[in-house]
């Protein structure tokens, strides 16, 4: 065969070592490069690669949706103003596009602020998952629930749905009224008005934990996580070092948690003596879950094929399972509190309302203990809890993490990886659903359509991950709300910053709400 012959082959090889020798010619002018260089111009020439390849990235994964045209500042992108968000520059972000973005370090994220796409991503979880940041993993532990996804997710879900349901939602509510007292009472009794961001915390902590593990929690241990709660809060920063180091936010944050699932897992021991060797009737959420057990087992000795097979979960399980129950109600519950509480003081004619119902469905005997059947029928007071969260949602935006290229739209992929955040609160003030958006009308809800109370009720989120929580909110606070405003008259102490938003995990009112609190006669008139 001769050498000249133009095989395939020998093409391919005589190829091969021309590429060789380019690459060995690129090599040789590099070095050659290098060796005339001076450090400071192999270190400007790795910058300009480096930023160069930032803004290209940038620029690929924005495609055609909002954003700044390039990245302002190089890397880091707006990092500093994300550790101090503004109320105001999200606003202006969702008011940008339904599609909008930004870049932080190497992180992409994709906001989407139209209604119809925040629902759209909160129901694909083909596409994504919640996004937590990393030192949650080690907070809430890798074992926790809260990080299953697809049909372990949604199959752990099912066998906590029983412990929201009607019926167990009413076993829960003697154990609040008696702290509702509690709290109402110290209230009164504070001289002058105070800052009730704090108090709220704590009343809502302390409402949670109690419903949560009954009398098995004491006092001290509910003040322990009360007071140390903000802890974990602090620690869950966006960025955070890799490690734990001792003595810093997260070690704190960490050590918090541990207590407070060890206080838990202590509760689950002693309501599963309660329940299956007393043989006791549940008053709590855990009670509650262990109660669902022993039925779901008893049935199951009867009948083999019976479905309701729920399986047995450790103590550790259940600590870790309601920890997250706290986690995912303080603050926003806390926010919720803050701004309900707000509003109504500054609006005689609501407080007007809810007092007038509030004796009529008691029968005008104020002392009537709550019940499921009197909150029920509190529809009023209910529409004025609904017309907060609607006004002031407490979550602005629930983070989720992009599992595969993620097509949102016709002429947008999402990129693996990417953050992609549907923003909750521009459907709650969609003029075209509901009119005057930004007035505080409880009214609104006595005709309310399809579209305000489904497609555009995005306060709990939608979706696989829809919170667990939405029906024991609205109880738990149309029951408070009603008392509290029949027992006492609320004045609130208002300040320029009274209106304007916080942003703390949730929202609150920038000055943290200065409030005080008046003992009244029920039945007596309002002034
Ligand atoms: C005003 C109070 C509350 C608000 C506004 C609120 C809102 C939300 C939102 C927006 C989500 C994310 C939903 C999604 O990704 O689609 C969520 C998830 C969750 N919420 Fe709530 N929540 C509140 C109170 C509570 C309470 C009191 C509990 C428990 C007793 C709770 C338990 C949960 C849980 C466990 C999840 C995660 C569910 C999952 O991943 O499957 N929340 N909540």
């Amino acid at each position: 065969m001769s050498v000249n012959a133009t095989t395939p082959l020998v093409e391919s090889l005589r190829q091969n070592a021309k590429d060789l020798l380019d690459i060995q010619v690129l090599q040789t002018t590099v070095n050659e490069i290098i060796s005339q260089a001076s450090w400071l111009q192999i270190i400007m020439a790795v910058i300009v690669v480096v930023l160069s390849y930032d803004q290209i990235k940038y620029q690929l994964n924005k495609g055609v949706i909002a954003g700044p045209r390039f990245k302002v500042w190089p890397i880091i992108g707006p990092f500093l103003e994300s550790l101090d968000p503004k109320f105001e520059e999200y606003k202006a972000k969702w008011d940008s596009g339904e599609l909008s973005c930004v870049s932080i370090f190497h992180k992409f994220v994709v906001i989407a602020s139209s209604r119809d796409l925040a629902r759209k991503i909160l129901s694909s979880p083909k596409y994504v998952k919640p996004c937590v940041v990393d030192v949650a993993i080690k907070i809430l532990r890798p074992t926790n629930w809260v990080f299953l996804d697809g049909k372990a997710h949604t199959d752990y879900r099912r066998s906590l749905n029983g412990l929201f349901s009607q019926k167990a939602l009413e076993i829960y509510i003697p154990v609040q009224e008696k702290y509702m007292d509690i709290y109402l009472n110290k209230y009164v009794k504070y001289d002058g008005p105070r800052q009730f961001f704090p108090e709220f915390r704590e009343l809502l902590c302390a409402l949670s934990l109690r419903t949560f593990c009954g009398d098995y929690i004491t006092e001290e241990q509910i003040a322990l996580i009360a007071d140390n709660y903000y802890r974990i809060t602090a620690a869950l920063e966006l960025v955070n070092f890799p490690i734990i180091i001792p003595y810093t936010k997260t070690w704190y944050g960490k050590k918090i948690a541990d207590e407070t699932m060890q206080i838990f897992a202590d509760c689950a021991a002693m309501a599963k003596v309660h329940i299956y060797e007393k043989n006791g009737s549940p008053t709590c959420v855990m009670d509650e879950w262990i109660h669902l057990m022993k039925n779901a087992r008893e049935k199951h000795l009867e009948d083999a094929e019976s479905k309701l097979l729920i399986r047995e979960f450790t103590d550790k399980e259940i600590s870790e399972t309601i920890f997250t129950f706290l986690f995912a109600s303080q603050d926003a519950s806390s926010s919720l509190a803050c701004w309900l509480f707000q509003i109504v003081a500054d609006r005689p004619d609501v407080v007007e309302k809810i007092r007038q119902e509030q004796l009529q469905v008691r029968n005008n005997d104020p002392n009537q203990r709550l019940s499921l059947e009197l909150i029920n029928q509190m529809t009023y007071t209910n529409n004025v809890v609904k017309e907060s969260l609607r006004y002031r949602p407490p979550v602005l935006m629930v983070p989720y993490v992009v599992k595969e290229k993620f097509p949102v739209t016709e002429t947008y992929t999402a990129p693996k990886g990417s953050m992609i955040v549907p923003t909750l609160y521009p459907a709650l003030h969609d003029p075209e659903v509901y009119d005057d958006p930004d007035t505080f009308i409880p009214e609104r809800w006595e005709n309310a359509t399809g579209d305000m109370y489904k497609r555009n009720w995005l306060v709990f989120g939608t979706g696989p991950h829809v919170c667990l929580g939405k029906n024991y909110v609205l109880m738990l606070f149309t029951g408070m709300l009603g008392k509290f405003v029949m027992n006492a008259d609320l004045i609130h102490h208002k300040t320029d910053l009274s209106e304007q938003i916080k942003v703390f995990a949730t929202i609150f009112p920038k000055d943290d709400l200065w409030l005080e609190w008046k003992a009244r006669d029920p039945l007596a008139a309002s002034a």
